[in-house]
């Protein structure tokens, strides 16, 4: 398979295996995948891909070459929170501790810094593409823009100040803005993050419902986060909160919901007529205890399932494939049988499926022609790797981040043999430590 042109390659890469994810469950062996201007343009056999003329050809021995891993849901500078309180559920977690922190500490240099560590920890994961729902959105795109990732940044919206917003007015206000600068750029796309049906009015509600009607964006929102979200709205307004939604006519394809570990009939009933996608966050829910997020009944139901991470203060890491095997193996006991998502759903739903719910499945999340060349690396020539029957279940259930080698945004290389090629990692490093320390000598923990 090729895209038709004279000019050469830009790229072309001889990994041991190409996983493409579409078709699902292909693994191709001696095969090529070449690169012209950021995208793919070439998928063939060693043989044919080897008449190409190519202006750099490299051999990945050893290597798994996947579509970048797509962190589906997270709050990046949340990462300077790392272990700022652990052992929590949900709601003293955040109305103890993170939203207290918050208002003390978030500013747009705590963002920036803590947006960087954010991406230069998900680069060195794979991660080529991440969801943020965070304070300082402009902030963020700016830093997406420069360090070359791929992100959809969402327009935070609360009931109450917040450190960029006195309201959620304001906030709306300044993410049009936002949207109208970035409405042409290649590798970000503005959605719309009302916190949770708990902290966002339905008059707020209706305004962004006009709003995503007019921009053709996306809503990513918190919903039945916890079994205790789903009991108070119906002990206060008689009314499950995806059925609010539905009611407020906000669900759609461009619906985004993160969480959902209360599932009753009449939910997955919405979820697939609406045909909105799910963001699965397994880790942030056991370390919460805030339940579980039945998967397979989802994807039986034929419902899009993607995975996030969710922030760094509940999780605590941005590591896409651990948190991919985590669900993986939960999905199992959940379900009640081993065959529930196999590994090689399990990739899919960290890439293509994050595609999808974000709304660039067009663009990226597969190795396929045209689609942007966002590509991850990975060594499985360790000793904890052998031998290799399938890669794809090497991949998910025996393989760390820490055999991700080489990644590719839109064609550039943002990771070369586990270095940032664009970043200055100790910078980053000396920037985060520095923040810790001003938060951990006035902290009254
Ligand atoms: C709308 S800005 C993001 C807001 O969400 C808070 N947050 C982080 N993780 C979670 C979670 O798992 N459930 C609910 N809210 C969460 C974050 O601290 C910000 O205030
Ligand atoms: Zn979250």
């Amino acid at each position: 398979m090729s895209r038709q042109s004279d000019a050469p390659l830009d790229l072309l890469l001889f990994p041991t295996w190409l996983v493409p994810v579409e078709p699902a469950g292909v693994v191709l062996k001696g095969h090529g995948l070449g690169v012209r201007d950021g995208r793919i343009a070439l998928i063939a056999p060693r043989a044919v891909a080897l008449k190409y003329q190519a202006i750099e050809t490299r051999e990945l021995e050893g290597m798994l070459l996947a579509p970048g891993l797509i962190n589906a849901h997270g709050h990046a500078a949340m990462t300077l929170f790392r272990g700022l309180a652990d052992d929590l559920p949900l709601q003293r977690w955040l109305k103890d501790h993170i939203w207290p922190a918050e208002s003390r500490w978030v500013d747009e240099d705590f963002v920036r810094c803590g947006t960087e560590l954010a991406i230069a920890e998900q680069l060195k994961g794979g991660i080529t593409c991440f969801s943020d729902m965070y304070f300082y959105p402009s902030v963020v795109s700016e830093l997406v823009h420069k360090h070359g990732v791929r992100a959809q940044i969402t327009i935070p919206v609360l009931d109450f100040p917040v450190p960029d917003a006195r309201d959620a007015d304001e906030a709306l206000r300044k993410g049009l803005a936002l949207f109208d600068d970035l409405k042409h750029h290649p590798r970000i796309t503005i959605a719309f993050g009302p916190h949770a049906p708990y902290s966002v009015a339905d008059d707020k509600l209706e305004s962004i419902r006009v709003l995503v009607a007019e921009m053709d964006a996306g809503i990513h929102m918190h919903v039945h986060e916890t079994a205790h979200e789903v009991q108070e709205a119906l002990r206060k307004h008689g009314e499950r909160p995806l059925a609010r939604l539905a009611r407020l006519q906000l669900l759609g394809p461009r619906f985004q919901a993160v969480h959902m570990t209360q599932v009753d009939d009449d939910d997955l009933a919405l979820l697939t007529e609406h045909n909105c996608s799910v963001i699965h966050c397994p880790e942030s829910n056991l370390k919460l205890a805030s339940g579980f997020c039945p998967v397979e009944r989802l994807w039986e139901a034929g419902i899009n399932v993607a995975v996030g991470t969710d922030g760094a203060a509940s999780n605590n890491d941005l590591d896409l494939l651990g948190e991919t095997r985590t669900a993986a193996l939960l999905a199992k006991a959940v379900a009640g049988s081993a065959t529930a998502l196999d590994a090689h759903r399990a990739l899919r739903m960290a890439t293509l499926n994050g595609a999808r719910a974000l709304g660039i499945d067009e663009h990226t999340g597969s190795l396929e022609i045209g689609k942007f060349a966002d590509l991850v690396a990975l060594d499985l020539s360790g000793l904890a790797q052998q031998p290799v029957y399938d890669p794809v279940s090497q991949l998910i259930y025996s393989t760390s981040r820490d055999a991700v080698r080489h990644v590719w945004v839109g064609g550039k290389q943002l990771l070369e043999s586990g270095r940032l090629t664009r970043m200055d990692e100790q910078q980053v490093i000396a920037n985060a430590r520095q923040w810790g320390e001003r938060i951990s000598s006035t902290d009254q923990r």
